[in-house]
């Protein structure tokens, strides 16, 4: 696997939750990584000392072309962004500067400096509201229903056309619900207040929030609360080295769903929260979210037909006890 990984990769947003998981996954395979980030909402950890890190923007062209020829750059792996879709809705432009023309800036730049490979994070979030079918898949329509979701997905099309006019390769995953942290608890989210259903109901759990409110009950789902295709971000993580890796053999367009094909429903995600702490969550039932869709879970065909890719977390048992150890070992220090 190793000798697949060459040259250096720039990794922008490797002090995330996401890029920084990827950083593990790339160290571990013995890769030579750079990181770009700007520290907005990532935090430096001590498995960065393995990394040349840069403290900037994407935006800034000039710092992000010197670190692309001073370490003969011939791979990105974009995860730099803002990922809040609330604050999307009041602050659309910061999402559109930052994600889209962020983007455009470092795709640009990837570009004059020939860079040879180039992997985007995108998310299920571009499908919209997604009605009457089991699971969604790459060619369905997409109609993102917040400014965070089109922001990635002018995004998407941005780095297609790009990559077709410059022949730069792409690829592209389109997350569905990232959860848990790594297993040897070197790294995982921070947020001190979670914008995400585990976070939020391990809050509730431990008391640091009021209680979950649940959004629905008489979804058309079969216990009437919504139902999310749940990823451990370790996965998540390895399937970045695997598409690296893989990216020559995969036909064409190579945007891809990445899930496991398996939904599980907010009150799964309780139970199972309860079972492995021994403590009730409290929650409440309140009205559902405007034009949220009830059921979103990832075709994964494409995934599974070109990647080659084996999770290794794929339960929710393990998501959620790592997202609950890692909360409990951090407790909000960054
Ligand atoms: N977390 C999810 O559930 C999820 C789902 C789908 C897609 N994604 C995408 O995955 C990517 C990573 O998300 P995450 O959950 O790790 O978020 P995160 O906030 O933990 O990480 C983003 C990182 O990018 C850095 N950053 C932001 N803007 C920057 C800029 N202009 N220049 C340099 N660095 C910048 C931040 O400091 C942070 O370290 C994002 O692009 C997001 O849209 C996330
Ligand atoms: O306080 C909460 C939060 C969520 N939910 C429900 O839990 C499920 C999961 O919600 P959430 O964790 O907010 O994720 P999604 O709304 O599915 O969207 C996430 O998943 C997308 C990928 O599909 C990402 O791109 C988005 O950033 C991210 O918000 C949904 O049924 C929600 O209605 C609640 O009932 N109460």
């Amino acid at each position: 696997m190793n000798a697949l990984i060459t040259g250096p990769i720039l990794v922008t947003g490797g002090a995330g939750y996401i890029g920084g998981q990827t950083v593990l996954s790339l160290l571990d395979q013995g890769a030579d990584v750079v990181v770009l980030d700007d520290l907005s909402t990532g935090s430096v950890r001590p498995f960065h000392e393995n990394t040349a890190f840069y403290q900037g923007r994407i935006q800034d062209q000039g710092l992000v072309s010197e670190i692309l020829k001073k370490h003969q750059i011939k791979s990105i792996l974009h995860f730099a962004g803002f990922i809040k879709v609330d604050e999307s809705i009041s602050n659309p432009l910061k999402y559109y500067n930052n994600n889209t023309d962020g983007s455009r800036v470092l795709i640009e730049a990837a570009v004059h400096n020939n860079v040879e490979t180039f992997l985007f994070s995108s998310t299920a979030a571009v499908y919209g509201s997604i009605t009457g079918v089991e699971t969604v898949d790459e060619a369905l329509e997409v109609h993102p229903l917040n400014p965070y979701g089109w922001s990635k997905l002018f995004t998407e099309r941005l780095l297609q056309d790009v990559s077709k006019a410059h022949g730069m390769q792409y690829g592209i995953f389109r997350y569905f619900n990232v959860a848990g942290a790594d297993m040897r608890f070197r790294h995982g989210q921070f947020l001190e207040k979670p914008v995400h259903l585990i976070g939020r109901a391990i809050d509730a759990l431990l008391g640091t929030a009021p209680p979950l409110q649940i959004f629905g009950n008489t979804l058309a789902t079969p216990d009437g609360t919504g139902v999310r295709d749940y990823i451990h971000v370790s996965d998540l993580a390895d399937a970045h080295v695997a598409l690296l890796q893989n990216l020559q053999s995969i036909p064409k367009n190579r945007l891809l769903n990445l899930g496991y094909g398996k939904g599980h429903s907010v009150l799964d995600v309780i139970k199972c929260l309860e079972e492995i702490s021994g403590k009730p969550v409290p929650y409440e039932f309140v009205p559902a979210r405007e034009g949220e869709a009830a059921s979103v879970v990832a075709n994964v065909k494409m995934l599974t037909e070109h990647l080659a890719w084996k999770p290794q977390h794929a339960n929710l048992k393990e998501i959620i006890a790592t997202s609950l150890e890692w909360r409990q070992r951090t407790n909000f220090e960054k």
